[in-house]
């Protein structure tokens, strides 16, 4: 589960301390994502109870990105799009300090990830998507992508001092990989403020529809397609890292029922989905060779995304 850093009832207490949300009256640990701890925290103001997420912010998210991040949330959330808003502490920041670590409180959304999207699932997480994209247009923060091409290759470095066996293997393909994709990101293509992690687990579903997308740390400035490209490598293939055809046209269906691509997009798409694939396939495999099982995170497969290279270059020879 991913708490990486505790926090007991009486230091939530002490943290709410420094907010206008009333009083702490159950905190629990979630057990889902892999990045930061998080813990559901329930107050009581009167007679209203009230939830949220208490964040923090453990070392591989750069505080200096929070304000980002944060802000991003707290932009499209304003103009009505499904995600969570950031609360004010009463000073009115996003951030404070909690056990060592930044720490936000997060409004809490209800819904659910889906383990099995139907095609009409893909297609709304696929539109909503592309709101993501329309509504983060007047956003004026930049954030410079955290796992870009410079960082797969320091990420591809530090792996070679510790794998062996399988994740030998693996690294050896991503090598290859990262010679061949070099920087993939020179084209002249639409740039905005991107998720960058829109997988299914960060997208809630309620009553067939998408209740909020959370999960805006690795969010930053890049291509917009890039962001599809790595949607479509989330959503758009099974267990194994094979295609699903009929996923991966629902999808990119939604998207472009509200975002037309363009020309040059739609003939960068198979590269990015090639970069996509090799990006989550290095921090997957960096994340596993130097797992510590005192964490209790299981790490995820690196070998199913780098499968998905296939795909995406078969396209791209197509
Ligand atoms: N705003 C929120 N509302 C409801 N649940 C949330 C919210 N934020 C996070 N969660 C829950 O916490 C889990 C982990 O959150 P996530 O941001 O994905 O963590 P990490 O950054 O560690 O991957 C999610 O899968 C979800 O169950
Ligand atoms: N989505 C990434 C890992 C990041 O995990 P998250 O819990 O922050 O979404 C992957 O699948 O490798």
């Amino acid at each position: 589960m991913a708490v990486f850093t505790p926090v007991s009832l009486d230091e939530a207490r002490r943290f709410l301390a420094g907010y206008d949300l009333g009083e702490v009256v159950e905190l629990a640990a979630i057990a889902e994502g892999v990045e930061n701890t998080n813990y559901r925290l329930e107050t009581r103001q009167g007679s209203a109870r009230r939830r949220f997420v208490l964040t923090l912010f453990e070392a591989r998210t750069d505080e200096a990105s929070l304000p980002f991040c944060l802000g991003l949330t707290a932009h499209l959330a304003g103009r009505g799009f499904p995600c969570p808003t950031p609360i004010e502490d009463r000073s009115g920041g996003w951030l404070g300090r909690l056990n060592g670590r930044a720490a936000a409180v997060i409004e809490w959304k209800t819904g659910a990830w889906l383990r099995t999207p139907s095609q009409a699932d893909q297609a709304a997480a696929g539109a909503v998507l592309a709101r993501l994209h329309q509504t983060a247009s007047g956003f004026a923060g930049r954030r410079d992508n955290p796992v870009g091409p410079a960082m797969w290759r320091r990420l591809a470095d530090r792996c070679a001092a510790g794998a062996s066996g399988e994740d030998r293997s693996l690294l050896d393909q991503v090598e290859a990989a990262l010679a061949r994709l070099d920087d993939p990101f020179t084209d002249d293509l639409p740039v905005g403020a991107i998720h960058a992690d829109y997988f299914p687990d960060n997208i809630l579903f309620e009553e067939g529809a998408v209740s909020a997308v959370i999960d805006f740390y690795f969010g930053c400035t890049g291509p917009l397609v890039y962001d599809l490209a790595i949607a479509l490598s989330a959503w758009g293939f099974d267990a194994e890292g094979r295609a699903m055809p009929e996923a991966l046209a629902a999808f990119q269906r939604g998207y472009e029922a509200v975002r037309p691509l363009s020309e040059a997009e739609r003939a960068a798409l198979p590269r990015l989905g090639e970069a996509a694939a090799l990006r989550f396939t290095v921090t997957r495999l960096h994340d596993r060779i130097f797992h510590d099982p005192s964490k209790l995170v299981t790490p995820k497969d690196p070998a199913v995304f780098l499968r998905r290279m296939d795909h995406w270059r078969a396209l791209e020879n197509a």
